[in-house]
C-alpha cells in the first residue's frame, strides 16, 4: 500500500500518531461534539483537527481516552475505525443521534444498539450482505448497565442504517420511492427501533479489524409518531447519551483492568 503518511507516523485522514490516542475512544458524529465529550475528561486537549475528524485526548478513571468525530455516513466512519486501530485503540463507543422508528422510541430517549441494517454502502466492501452487523456484546452490556444505572428511558435492539438521510425522511420523492419505502415498512414490521447512518458500516469494519465497538444514541425525533398524530417532541441535546457512553467507558475500563489482576 502507498504511504500517503510519508513516514510521518500520523494517519492521512485523521492526523493521529500512536502516541496521541487512548485505546478506548468515543466516536461522536457531529465535530462540534467533540469538546463536549472532552469535558468529561480531565486533562483534555485537542490533538488533532482535519477534514471532518476532529481528536480530542484526555483521562478517565486514570485511563487514557479520546474523542473522535467521524463526519456524517458509513465511508468516513469507517476511515476513521481504521486509522485509530492502526494507531492503537481497541474499544470504541458511537455516540449519535437517531430517529425513532417503533412508537414507543421518544424524542430525548435513548436508544442502544445491537445490531444494524446495513442498507448503506460501505459495510458491503468489507463482508457479504449475509455477515450480521453487531455490536460488541461487552460494549453492549456496559451501556446497558449505564443507562441502567441512570435511570433513564432506554431501548436495546436492532438500529437502521442507511446512507440518505432524506431518503429516511422524504422517501416518496425520491426516484426509488417504491423500493425505500417498501423496505421502511419491512423494518418497522421486523422491529427496528430507530434510524442512523453509522452503526452497520462501524459494526462490520469493528468485526473484521477485530476491535470492540458499541453505540448509543439520542432519540431526536419520531416520524412514526408524527405521521399517526401522536405527540412528537423534539430533542436536541445529547447530553444524556454522552453521560450514558461516558459511563459504559468507565464500566469498560474498570472492568478491563480486573480481567487483567485476575490473569
Ligand atoms: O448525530 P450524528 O452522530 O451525526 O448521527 C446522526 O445524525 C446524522 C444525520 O443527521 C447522521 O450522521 C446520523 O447517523
Ligand atoms: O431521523 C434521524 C435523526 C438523526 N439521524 C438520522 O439518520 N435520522
Amino acid at each position: 500500500m502507498v504511504d500517503y503518511t510519508e513516514g510521518s507516523g500520523k494517519q492521512y485522514h485523521t492526523g493521529i500518531g500512536p502516541e496521541d490516542i487512548g485505546k478506548y475512544v468515543i466516536l461522536p458524529g457531529d465535530p462540534k461534539r467533540c469538546a463536549k465529550i472532552a469535558e468529561h475528561f480531565t486533562d483534555a486537549h485537542l490533538v488533532a483537527d482535519s477534514r471532518e475528524f476532529v481528536t480530542y485526548t484526555g483521562m478517565l478513571d486514570g485511563e487514557k481516552v479520546s474523542v473522535t468525530s467521524t463526519g456524517i455516513g458509513g465511508p468516513s466512519a469507517a476511515i476513521a475505525l481504521e486509522e485509530l486501530s492502526k494507531a492503537g485503540a481497541h474499544t470504541f463507543i458511537r455516540v449519535g443521534t437517531c430517529g425513532g422508528m417503533q412508537q414507543d422510541v421518544c424524542g430525548g430517549d435513548i436508544v442502544i444498539a445491537s445490531g444494524a441494517v446495513r442498507m448503506e454502502g460501505t459495510s458491503r466492501e468489507y463482508a457479504p450482505i449475509e455477515y450480521p452487523a453487531v455490536a460488541d456484546v461487552d460494549v453492549m452490556h456496559a451501556l446497558i448497565q449505564a443507562a441502567k444505572e441512570k435511570e433513564i428511558t432506554y431501548h436495546a435492539g436492532v438500529v437502521q442504517c442507511k446512507d440518505s438521510f432524506f431518503g429516511q425522511h422524504e422517501p416518496e420523492v425520491m426516484p426509488v420511492s417504491y423500493e425505500l419505502e417498501n423496505k421502511w415498512q419491512a423494518w418497522l414490521r421486523m422491529g427496528c427501533l430507530a434510524s442512523e447512518m453509522e452503526s452497520a458500516a462501524l459494526f462490520i469494519a469493528g468485526s473484521f479489524l477485530r476491535v470492540r465497538v458499541g453505540s448509543c444514541f439520542l432519540v431526536v425525533a419520531n416520524q412514526e409518531r408524527a405521521k399517526l398524530g401522536l405527540s412528537n417532541a423534539q430533542v436536541h441535546d445529547t447530553e444524556l447519551a454522552i453521560e450514558t457512553a461516558v459511563d459504559a467507558l468507565r464500566i469498560l475500563i474498570r472492568d478491563d483492568k480486573t480481567g487483567l489482576e485476575v490473569l
